[in-house]
């Protein structure tokens, strides 16, 4: 295990060995089973290349109305728990007494990314949020905390865990690529980020 700080985000490259991977993947599944992967459109329409799906009392949804977390599934259900494994890393990462109330999850097939961002829809900037990166690597992009300006990048792969906290909570990130067929740990390919997020 090392650690990268990049910008003041902080990088822990291979943070879960494959055996806590599997146990992590396993959990998204069960989760994706009862709130399947859904697609959300941008506020400006156009769908989005990721799909996801979350846990906890809140999701991340965005539609025509904007970005914003939702007690329910699009389908009507409410999100199922966030899984003991993946509550193991936030604790691990942030020794917080404060738990996350949403972990988003996110699939990137080969030609998903995802654009120049804050996390902004939360009540509070003052928690970090945590991302738990499985599968596939993909190229991480991080830039300031106003848009544009030079960025720097960073490979992450299956198992590293990015926090973003302090300073960085508010910095732009976005996903520019994700190379096919990199990691084993997903039978159909592609790569799984978690991001853990308190809310309220
Ligand atoms: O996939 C990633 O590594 C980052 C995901 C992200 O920034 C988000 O879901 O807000
Ligand atoms: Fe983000």
């Amino acid at each position: 295990m090392t650690h990268l700080r990049i910008r003041e985000v902080d990088v822990h490259k291979e943070f879960l060995d494959p055996a806590a991977q599997g146990q992590v993947v396993d959990a998204v599944r069960k989760v994706a089973e009862q709130a399947p992967f859904f697609q959300p459109d941008t506020p400006y329409g156009k769908p989005m290349s990721v799909r996801m799906t979350a846990a906890g009392r809140f999701g991340w949804f965005s539609d025509r109305c904007g970005y914003r977390y939702v007690e329910q599934h699009p389908q009507g259900m409410a999100w199922p728990a966030i899984p003991d494994p993946v509550l193991a890393i936030w604790d691990a990462v942030t020794g917080l007494e404060r738990r996350p109330e949403c972990c988003l999850i996110n699939y990137y097939g080969s030609d998903a990314k995802m654009g120049m961002h804050q996390d902004r829809d939360e009540a509070s900037f003052d928690w970090p949020v945590v991302s738990v990166s499985l599968g596939d690597d993909a190229l991480f992009r991080i830039g300031n905390t106003t848009r544009g300006g030079k960025t720097e990048s960073v490979w992450l792969q299956s198992g590293d865990v990015v926090v973003m906290g302090g300073a960085a909570r508010l910095i732009y990130h976005g996903v520019d690529r994700v190379r096919d067929g990199s990691s084993t740990l997903l039978p159909k390919g592609g790569r799984i980020n978690l991001t853990l997020r308190v809310v309220e």
